[in-house]
């Protein structure tokens, strides 16, 4: 297993924010979290990122037990809604950063910037500046930055809540074809009910600080907290007054 965690606890004073949190994410997998505002999505992430200590519980990589590690040394990147670009650096140099960083050298830096462009479609946009691009494009160039380092888990907090639907389909897409060819595993949070269907290989829903997680597509559709049989109800019933109406 790429991901376990066991019984995670985290209290802000008396509120109880996290409860008993377990979850176990297989590599290359995507888990996508449901739930309502307040309920405990980014205090997980944060967890999980090693942002926000965690009361009680373990984090485990790999068999490898990191719940002591600092944030540098997980490995993991956390990329979240208002996740902004470096704004003196153009779009090539904002991809490469992680990888100057790690001193790579320079004809690997421009081999792999260079096919990541390539992949989001960005070849064109590479001497750009943050502020020329359009917010798609800047969301591709933060995936991009954030993949091109080959992080052990990508955590992804509301990634396309600032963009218009077409958009945000659009990379949703971009995101399950990247997630495939660079071998992501990545834990998805959402208020999103189609986003968390369509993204996630598992699904979890989170309610006051409590995650459930269903193995299986089925299970969460048919269990009426999630939501998407009262969504189903509600087509339902728009579809057979339109047929009476006709
Ligand atoms: N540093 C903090 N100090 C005190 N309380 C906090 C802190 N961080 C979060 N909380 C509280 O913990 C609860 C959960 O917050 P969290 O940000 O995890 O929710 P969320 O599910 O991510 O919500 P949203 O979808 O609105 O971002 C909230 O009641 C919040 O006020």
């Amino acid at each position: 297993m790429h991901l376990e965690i066991e019984k995670i606890s985290k209290s802000y004073g008396n509120e109880e924010v996290i409860k008993d949190l377990s979850l176990q994410l297989e590599a290359n997998k995507t888990l996508s979290i449901l739930g309502k505002s307040g309920c405990g999505k980014t205090t997980m992430l944060k967890i999980i990122a090693g942002l926000t200590k965690p009361d009680n519980g373990s984090i485990k990589m790999a068999g490898k037990d990191i719940s002591d590690l600092s944030p540098e040394k997980r490995g993991i990147v956390y990329l979240y809604q208002e996740d902004l670009l470096f704004p003196h650096l153009n779009v090539f140099e904002n991809i490469a950063f992680g990888l100057r960083i790690r001193k790579e050298n320079e004809a690997d830096i421009n081999r792999k910037v260079n096919e990541m462009l390539l992949f989001l479609e960005l070849e064109k946009q590479a001497q750009r500046m943050p502020h020329e691009l359009s917010g798609g494009q800047r969301q591709r160039v933060s995936f991009g930055r954030a993949i091109i380092i080959n992080p052990s888990i990508l955590l992804l907090d509301e990634p396309f809540g600032s963009l218009d639907s077409g958009t945000r389909q659009r990379m949703q897409h971009l995101f399950k074809d990247m997630a495939d060819k660079f071998q992501i595993t990545s834990l998805l949070v959402t208020h999103d009910l189609k986003e968390a269907i369509l993204m996630g290989d598992q699904i979890g829903f989170m309610k006051k600080g409590r995650l459930q997680v269903y193995n299986s597509r089925d299970e969460f559709i048919n269990d009426p907290q999630t939501g998407v049989q009262s969504e189903l109800h509600f087509w339902e019933g728009l579809k057979n007054e339109k047929t009476e109406q006709l």
